[in-house]
């Protein structure tokens, strides 16, 4: 499997945030999306996602014989917010996501099994309202892992996690990504995965963009 970005141009009103971006990912790898506030971070993921169009260019999967997948069935993204019903008891917010995003052959863990791998043994029955901003955080990151999908997009994936919540989160993107998967995150922390691919947006609006094998 392959996702390949060719010559992205993002714009949102009138400004164009990025152009000519450029990268291609197999199983294993991470690229890491860098860049000022403002600079087009999540505008990119948003495109990559499918939830925004491009100017031009392209974004595709496509499996190990060269056939095309359709990145809304095969790509977890994260954004901002966590997308959970704070009303919701935990389990419930993760067993929705489980049936609405489960395909033919998808796999994943239990749903307890999911909270257990995200060290939150224990609050299944709570609201996800009552957990701190941290902990919703973490169970937003369970729900990549009820159902597999091969590619996770991912933006400011370890916003409010302490440092031991972040090494976690690195330790499942490790995992993913040695099980075939890949990753692709914004981000302004270091993430602690080694080695990854750096993309990094200027903000200056007009740059032109390589991915760059660099080890963080
Ligand atoms: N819905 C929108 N309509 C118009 N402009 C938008 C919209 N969303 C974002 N923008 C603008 O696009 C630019 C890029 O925003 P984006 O959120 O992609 O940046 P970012 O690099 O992810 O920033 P941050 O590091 O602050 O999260 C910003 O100038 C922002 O004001």
């Amino acid at each position: 499997m392959q996702a390949i970005a060719t010559n992205l141009k993002g714009r949102r009103g009138d400004s164009v945030l990025f152009d000519n971006v450029g990268f291609t990912l197999a199983r294993g790898e991470a690229l890491i999306v860098t860049g000022p506030n403002g600079a087009g971070k999540s505008t990119l993921l948003r495109i990559l996602a499918g939830l925004l169009r491009a100017d031009s260019g392209s974004f595709s999967l496509c499996d190990d014989a060269g056939a095309d997948m359709a990145v809304a069935e095969h790509a977890h993204y994260l954004g901002h917010r966590n997308a959970m019903k704070r009303e919701l008891r935990v389990s419930e917010n993760l067993d929705f996501w489980k049936s609405f995003q489960r395909g033919d052959s998808s796999t994943g863990l239990s749903v307890d099994a999911a909270i257990e791998a995200v060290g939150l043994t224990g609050v299944a029955h709570l609201p996800f309202g009552y957990l701190s901003a941290g902990q919703q955080r973490r169970i937003a990151l369970a729900r990549l892992l009820v159902v597999w999908r091969p590619v996770w997009i991912l933006d400011e994936p370890t916003a409010a996690l302490d440092k031991q919540s972040a090494g976690l989160f690195a330790d499942l993107v490790r995992e993913h990504l040695s099980g075939g998967g890949i990753a692709i995150a914004a981000t302004h922390q270091p993430l602690g995965l080694d080695p990854v691919k750096t993309l990094e947006l200027s903000g200056d609006h007009r740059a032109a963009f390589d991915a760059v094998e660099a080890w963080s």
